[in-house]
């Protein structure tokens, strides 16, 4: 113990003599350590530099998409291709007629080069393009939509919205997708079409329009969604041909003279946002009027009672915050995203309504087109669902309609193929941040690479006999697309898929039921021609049908 306490208490001259050189040690070391974090560093940023210098030079070796940089470079280049793609559309084989045909020429690689209206446009239909462009929070590219839908939709569009404001209009927009909102919109859709094809339908005569009667299905069932049943039935009439209008002028010339189509499209955005915001206020000032109690046990009927709920809650809460600590107005809550200002409420109402009417609809009418061209499997989906109706009938006491959807296999494969064959949005744009790689191919910076969904839907090597309707080929879910990831893009894939796929699937599936289960029914015209202009390919006739009661 002694010996211990000697040793502990070292003699004085001793002790300085080991403090100053542990002293010593202690700055060697420190100096080592931080020696050794600069060159780390600099290792480190040197890969960086020369990974990036790779990239470039990879990047720069690799070609450029065909055509042949010749033709390409030229400026009268540009000229041809536009009117070549216009005249597509004019000839009413649609615009991806064009893409089509670039395709044959230049294949069979999965990428061609054009240049339209002066911007250059890279077309690529590869699953891993697909995966890199479209996968969660792509670096290098941001979506990027024609000027004049952006206009007409309103800055604040989720669907043209840049990355850095998208994440946080999404946040406050997704969660009004929910269960309850799924089955509400279930059943209004259910007893609209229950009511057009045993009433409205029978008792018309000569052929009926197939898209004008979903064009009024899908907006009367979105609407009740998104805004409820308080507008008056001729001022949502009004409310539903300026819809009409805005999508019409969607693809027009961006003149703004009187007379256009771009200009009527633009009156119509404007009435619509009128409407809207008159709408807002009313809900606003009755929300004001309630208790805090009775406001906190209010559930919006609609999306944007929910908004507005939500908004006014949130409001509350910070104040109530700020009230008890003062400083905490300077901290920044996440929850701060999900306020939605009545600008950005505004332009995704509208959003809401085109991204989800006119596509559901122009979905509906092809499926109805390819089963009158496929009489033998459309009497054999008959007899499947005709049964299934007859058990529905049976149980109807404990009757759950989103139940009931579940048990049609054969009739959501049906949805399935029919959204594949129609690939109603052909393909996704996507503008180019930086020089880059695609599909082994030189990509400028400030090119639009657009993911060509249309060609990957159509591809031998993912699906076997593409043209043929054949909706077998998703059973039991087992098609190629489940083995090869972003090659079924009929909703898009990662960070954009589309908000709305599963009632877009529930409208479908209901409309198929109650038709094959009311009518048999063939074309009363085989015109195949498109609608010019139109935002997403559909029948220029509408695809009128013949009907024949079961
Ligand atoms: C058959 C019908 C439909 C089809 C084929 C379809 C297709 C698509 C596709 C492909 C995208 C992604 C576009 C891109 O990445 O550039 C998209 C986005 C979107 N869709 Fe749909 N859609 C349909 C129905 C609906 C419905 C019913 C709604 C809502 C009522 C809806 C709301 C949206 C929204 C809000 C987006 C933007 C999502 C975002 O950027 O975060 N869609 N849709």
């Amino acid at each position: 113990m002694d010996d211990m306490h000697r040793q502990l208490q070292a003699p004085p001259a001793c002790q300085s003599h080991s403090s100053s050189s542990s002293i010593f040690f202690f700055f060697f070391l420190a100096a080592v350590i931080i020696y050794c974090v600069v060159i780390i560093r600099r290792l480190i940023k040197f890969q960086g530099r020369r990974r990036v210098k790779n990239d470039h030079a990879a990047a720069a070796a690799a070609p450029p998409p065909p055509p042949p940089p010749r033709r390409g470079s030229r400026w009268w280049w540009s000229v041809v291709e536009t009117l070549a793609f216009l005249s597509a559309n004019s000839s009413g084989r649609g615009f991806y007629h064009f893409v089509e045909a670039r395709h044959r020429r230049y294949g069979p690689g999965p990428c061609f080069r054009t240049s339209l209206l002066g911007a250059t446009h890279v077309f690529v239909s590869s699953a891993d393009a697909a995966r890199s462009l479209l996968g969660a929070e792509p670096a290098g590219f941001s979506k990027r939509y024609v000027r004049t839908v952006a206009e007409l939709l309103g800055e604040h569009s989720l669907l043209c919205a840049s990355h850095a404001t998208h994440r946080a209009l999404r946040r406050a927009v997704a969660p009004l997708f929910n269960a309850q909102a799924t089955a509400s919109l279930a059943a209004t859709f259910d007893g609209l079409t229950r009511r057009l094809m045993k009433r409205d339908w029978s008792s018309s005569t000569g052929a009926v329009v197939v898209l004008d009667a979903a064009l009024d299905l899908t907006f009367e069932a979105i609407c009740d969604m998104l805004i409820g049943r308080t507008l008056r039935p001729d001022a949502r009439r009004r409310l539903q041909s300026d819809v009409l209008a805005v999508t019409r002028a969607m693809l027009a010339f961006p003149l703004r003279l009187p007379g256009t189509r771009f200009h009527a499209g633009l009156r119509a955005r404007k009435r619509i946002m009128d409407v809207l915001r008159q709408e807002i206020g009313s809900r606003q000032r009755q929300i004001m009027d309630m208790e805090e109690e009775e406001e906190e046990q209010q559930h919006g009927d609609d999306f944007l009672q929910s908004l507005l709920l939500l908004r006014s809650r949130r409001r509350r809460r910070s104040q109530q915050q700020q009230h008890l600590l003062p400083s905490s107005s300077a901290h920044h809550n996440d929850d701060d995203d999900l306020f939605l200002t009545d600008d950005q409420i505004l332009d995704n109402i509208l959003t809401l309504i085109i991204a989800g009417q006119v596509t559901t609809a122009s979905a509906i009418t092809w499926m109805v087109k390819y089963l009158a061209d496929n009489k033998v499997f459309q009497e054999t989906l008959r007899s499947v669902q005709l049964e299934l109706k007859q058990q529905q009938q049976q149980e109807e006491a404990d009757h759950d309609l989103l139940q009931h959807l579940n048990s049609m296999e054969l009739a959501y494969m049906t949805v399935k193929e029919s959204l594949r064959m129609a690939s109603i949005v052909s393909w996704f744009p996507r503008v180019a941040l930086e020089d880059c790689q695609v599909a082994g191919f030189h990509i400028h910076k400030g090119w639009i690479v657009n993911i060509d969904a249309r060609a990957l839907h159509y591809d031998a090597t993912l699906y076997h006999n593409p043209t043929m309707f054949d909706p077998s080929r998703f059973k039991g879910g087992h098609s190629m697309h489940t083995k090869q990831p972003y090659s079924f893009l009929v909703f898009g894939a990662g960070g954009r898929t589309c908000l709305g796929m599963n009632l877009a699937k529930i409208m479908m599936l209901i409309f198929l039921h109650h038709l094959v289960t009311t009518w048999r029914w063939e074309m009363a015209d085989d015109d195949p021609s498109l609608e010019k202009w139109a935002m997403f390919p559909r029948l220029r006739n509408g695809c009128p049908i013949h009907l024949a009661r079961i």
